[in-house]
């Protein structure tokens, strides 16, 4: 790799990292195609926005694959926390709405 320039090196990398973030963002949007689908069901079955136990499976199971992963479980944790926030916000407004 002797003739590719720090430029060349960064400019493939930073290639790369568009990629992923492509990726997540339709992953995202997937997950939040979900559930909504799971805010109507819930609303329509007048069923609690939120599920504490299942959540807590999901964190354990989430913090599991992350330490396999070499990704900081905590951060794993973070992130999730914050999309679920966001997830019971909908469903609540989706709940209000009817
Ligand atoms: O599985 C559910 O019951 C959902 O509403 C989805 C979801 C999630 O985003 O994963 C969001 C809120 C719940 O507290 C648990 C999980």
């Amino acid at each position: 790799m002797a003739d590719v320039t720090p430029e060349q090196r960064l400019g493939r990398l930073r290639s790369s990292i568009d990629n992923i973030d492509a990726a997540l963002v339709h992953m995202l949007a997937e997950r939040f195609r979900c559930t909504q689908e799971v805010g109507i069901l819930k609303a329509e079955h007048e069923m609690p926005a939120s599920d504490p136990a299942r959540e807590s499976r999901q964190i354990a199971r989430l913090r599991s694959l992350a330490e396999d992963a070499n990704l900081d479980p905590e951060f794993a944790e973070k992130w999730f926390n914050f999309v679920v926030a966001e997830v019971i916000h909908h469903h609540t407004e989706i709940a209000a709405e009817r």
